[in-house]
């Protein structure tokens, strides 16, 4: 499948699509201070234009959900769904659902920083209320500077309750259960599309690509779109078809819009 086929099948009964995206490096370019990501402009206008043409817009993000829409002022979308931290909360009309607070975070945001304190100066903690993240992005190298903080923080994490998972350039300690491919069925199963089109670039949303192809496979229009990225080449064999920046994402929605 090429990009032209891909748009030319959602356009085809855009009223009724599914468009899920992620957020950090699919609509807003990879930055070393997460509170400097904005999407590339225009990206709002586009979006509001395929909500507009009936189409249903979600953002699936690994952030929590305030935080997408101060960033990114996408709260303008009409209808915008936004289901953040990998789908354990949801925002929909203003309104936000999320779980309780877990008991352990606290112990964890006593404890990870003692970890963190051991390695390079340059690692630094997110703090996303439900969750933490480790991020090394402004360390010479990232990928070495995260790495010997790898099995300490699995075994607070493990005795804490949380999951660890890769990212790119963080490890990021979650809520356990969550992940894109359930918040991407779930939409799927509240909107019931006539199509979906899921675009991201990380390693956290290769389950959202995985969850395309089952769907794909029993029959579903569902198409995966992956921002190429030298950080997570397996993208290649997850995504129906590959864009080049947040800013080849945008010409992708612009086209939709057509
Ligand atoms: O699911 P996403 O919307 O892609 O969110 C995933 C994580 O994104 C953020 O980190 C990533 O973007 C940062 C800003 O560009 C970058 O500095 C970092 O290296 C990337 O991993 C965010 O900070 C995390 O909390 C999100 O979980």
């Amino acid at each position: 499948m090429d990009l032209s086929e891909l748009t030319a099948a959602v356009r085809a009964d855009l009223s009724h699509a599914l468009v899920a995206l992620d957020f950090d490096g699919t609509l807003a370019p990879i930055v070393p201070d997460p509170a400097d990501s904005r999407p590339v402009d225009g990206t709002v206008g586009a979006l509001s234009a395929l909500a507009g043409r009936g189409a249903q817009v979600a953002i699936i993000t690994g952030r929590d959900a305030h935080t997408v829409l101060e960033l990114s002022g996408l709260a303008v979308v009409p209808g915008l769904i936004v289901e953040g931290l990998y789908g354990a909360e949801s925002w929909r009309d203003g309104e936000l659902t999320s779980p309780p607070t877990p008991e352990a975070i606290e112990q964890l945001r006593q404890r990870l920083p003692g970890i963190v304190a051991t390695g390079d100066k340059n690692v630094w903690i997110e703090d996303k209320r439900l969750s933490l993240v480790v991020h090394g992005r402004l360390a010479r190298d990232p990928d070495a500077a995260l790495a010997p903080l790898r099995a300490p923080v699995l075994a607070l994490a493990a005795e804490l309750g949380f999951e660890v998972h890769d990212g790119r350039g963080v490890i990021e300690l979650r809520l356990p259960g969550f992940d894109k491919a359930g918040a991407l069925r779930r939409l799927v199963d509240l909107v019931r599309p006539s199509s979906v089109l899921f675009a991201g670039d990380d390693v956290g949303d290769l389950p959202a690509f995985a969850a395309v192809r089952s769907m794909r496979s029993s029959g579903a229009a569902a198409y995966g779109v992956g921002v190429r990225s030298s950080e997570v080449p397996e993208l290649a064999d997850s995504a129906d078809v590959l864009v080049d920046g947040p800013g080849g994402v945008l010409e992708l929605l612009t086209a939709l819009v057509g």
